[in-house]
């Protein structure tokens, strides 16, 4: 592994597949010029919509954005994890899939969120994911890139269940995605506290692009995007933005900190 620069983009992700594969790109673009070889993109990013809308359009939504993924990767020579994004499924939903892109255009990894956000929040809005997507029953997995690190794919909610985090370091992750589209409510409570005990307690370093603003209807995100090294510290935060976090991914810092906290030798139950 090589000390190299990530990028976590926050976007404002819209009803209008189009438009947000266009703003994608330019996203992609900045990061890209600003040093970025591992990029990633937020949890939603081709469509922030209804969910009747979403189900309607998800063959094509899936089509255009494999597509988009394998010419950008190629275009920029990027190593690419495209957050959630809905594939159909046989029984007319969707499973909410993440993809980890290499820079040939290949797909190096692939998971289905497993944990659905169906939850009644204080401040009125519900929230019922499993009505239009098909948990996912597999944890995910860990690419190992000999050149950018292990990488561990996760979505959004699954952040609050750190047992999947716990599987991922345990199978030698050193970085830890977590795209996400957290709601504003929920994630100016949680949302960074969440992201670094995942980076502490798995000594890791966490890449967290997200959702920002307001998509459509009440639909408001907190955006955030960030960067953690392995000690927790955030490296850099997006603001509340559509943008760009940059920071170091560095082997020397990884190795420093889990030598200084060898929490995970020091495990008693598994
Ligand atoms: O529905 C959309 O269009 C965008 N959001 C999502 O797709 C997903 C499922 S609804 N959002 C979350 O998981 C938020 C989790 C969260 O906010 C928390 O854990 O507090």
């Amino acid at each position: 592994m090589k000390s190299y620069l990530a990028a976590a983009i926050q976007m404002t992700s819209t009803p209008w597949l189009d438009k947000n594969l266009a703003e994608a790109e330019e996203l992609i673009d900045l990061a890209v010029r600003q040093g970025a070889e591992l990029v990633s993109l937020p949890e939603n990013f081709p469509f922030m919509g209804e969910e009747a809308e979403k189900l309607a359009q998800a063959e094509i939504i899936a089509q255009k954005t494999e597509k988009f993924l394998k010419t950008i990767t190629q275009r920029f020579q990027i190593t690419l994890l495209a957050g959630g994004f809905p594939v159909p499924t046989t029984d007319g939903k969707v499973y909410n899939t993440a993809v980890l892109m290499g820079s040939n255009g290949q797909e190096l990894a692939r998971y289905q969120k497993v944990h659905l956000f169906d939850v009644n929040l204080p401040d009125g809005n519900t929230y019922r994911e499993s009505n239009t997507v098909m948990a996912g029953s597999v944890l995910p997995p860990v690419y190992d890139s000999p050149e950018l690190g292990n990488l561990g794919l996760s979505v959004c909610y699954d952040v609050r269940f750190p047992e999947l985090y716990r599987h991922l370091s345990q199978k030698g992750a050193e970085i830890l995605f977590v795209p996400a589209a957290f709601t504003a409510y929920t994630g100016k409570d949680h949302w960074e506290i969440l992201l670094k005990a995942r980076a502490i307690e798995n000594t890791c370093y966490v890449i967290a692009p997200a959702q920002t603003g307001c998509h459509y209807g009440r639909r408001y995100t907190h955006g955030h995007a960030m960067i953690l090294d392995p000690w927790g510290a955030v490296l850099a935060d997006g603001g509340d933005k559509p943008g760009v976090a940059i920071a170091e991914i560095d082997p020397v810092r990884l190795e420093q900190v889990r030598r200084q906290m060898p929490s995970l030798q020091h495990r008693v139950f598994s």
